[in-house]
């Protein structure tokens, strides 16, 4: 019998999980996903069971990669919150698997990983697909991913300028009170978004935020919210007319109302562009269409157990 599963809860992994090892090591695995060999990577489309009664989801995010040995599935559940709420509009959990007998070698906060690795990975497609004399970043949302998108976004690149948008002036303003360098604060969406070279949307909007109308040409798109096939952050016209990279091929025609419903066509996987398979269009207007993946949060946890194994062994 294997004994009782190890706890690692949110202070723990924002300690052990850095930036520096979760970018090059998601990187990795996204090529890994896009060759489609399933002993490097199985990861099922994850299943969405609707709380229809609480106006949300759970999600199931099981991922297996052989080649390495790793074993989690994590479940979140995200709602459609009053404006105000109280209640958090996303909570994880994360268990990490031995594959060779089954058990639960630790449950995890996957709060906290669902927040840097959802960034590290906007972050290589901004490494990819931006142009490189890129200097302002404009970041839509002022929530959890909105935190992490600047920290990882600013630890990585050299930007003149980072701006915010929040629908009530206020929350920008909080923002930029709360992060360690300038942010400047905007009530005007399109104020925001003009003449920004890197536009990251991290909002919980279910109707476009952001048109094709105020996008500079040549523009970075990394869309992370509207995580629902009838869900949307950005305009028909952008979608169509910007080159679409996604995470996951599977995932994005089946829950990104970006993709469904605008019928814009998927030109690439980040995956396909690491392994030099399709080409990183930096010249045109580029749209990376971020769902989330369950391979993401599998190496993620990988890292931060392997550090928890390493401070075990130093106490
Ligand atoms: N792609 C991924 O891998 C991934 C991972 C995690 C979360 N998400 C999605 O990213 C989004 C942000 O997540 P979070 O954890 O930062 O949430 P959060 O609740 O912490 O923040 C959400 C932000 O969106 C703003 N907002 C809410 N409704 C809005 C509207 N109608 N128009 C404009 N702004 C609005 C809020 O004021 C807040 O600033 C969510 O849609 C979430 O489902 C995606
Ligand atoms: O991949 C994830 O973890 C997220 C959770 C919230 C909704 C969208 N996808």
């Amino acid at each position: 019998m294997s004994g009782p599963p190890v706890v690692i809860w949110a202070p723990a992994v924002k300690r052990l999980l850095r930036y520096s090892d979760l970018v090059p090591c998601l990187e990795e695995v996204l090529g890994q996903f896009s060759h489609r060999d399933n002993a490097e990577v199985l990861q099922p489309v994850r299943t969405a069971v609707p709380l229809r009664k609480h106006h949300g989801f759970m999600l199931s995010m099981p991922a297996y990669m052989e080649n390495r040995g790793v074993l989690s599935t994590k479940l979140v559940c995200f709602y459609r919150r009053e404006e105000g709420s109280p209640l958090p509009s996303t909570q994880a959990t994360l268990l990490l698997l031995d594959p060779r007998v089954g058990n639960v070698k630790a449950v995890m906060d996957g709060d906290v990983i669902t927040h840097m690795r959802t960034a590290a990975v906007s972050a290589i497609s901004a490494k990819l697909l931006m142009r490189p004399e890129a200097q302002v970043l404009t970041i839509f949302g002022t929530g959890h991913q909105a935190r992490s998108h600047y920290e990882v976004f600013t630890e990585m690149f050299a930007f003149k300028e980072v701006r915010v948008w929040s629908r009530t002036r206020q929350r920008a303003d909080a923002f930029c009170q709360s992060v360690p360098g300038p942010v400047k604060a905007f009530s005007s969406a399109e104020e925001a978004a003009r003449g920004a070279d890197v536009i990251v949307t991290v909002t919980r909007s279910t109707e476009p935020v952001l048109f094709r109308a105020w996008v500079k040409p040549g523009a970075h798109v990394s869309a992370v919210g509207a995580c629902r096939p009838d869900w949307r952050e950005l305009d028909d016209v952008l979608m169509k007319e910007a080159v679409v990279y996604v995470d996951s091929r599977e995932g994005a025609v089946a829950e990104s109302g970006d993709v469904v419903l605008s019928g814009a066509e998927v030109f690439a996987e980040l995956g396909d562009v690491i392994n030099g398979v399709k080409p990183a269009l930096r010249e045109k207007t580029t749209v990376f269409k971020s769902l989330g993946m369950g391979v993401q949060d599998a190496a993620s946890a990988q890292l931060v157990f392997q550090r928890w194994e390493t401070e075990a062994g130093q106490r």
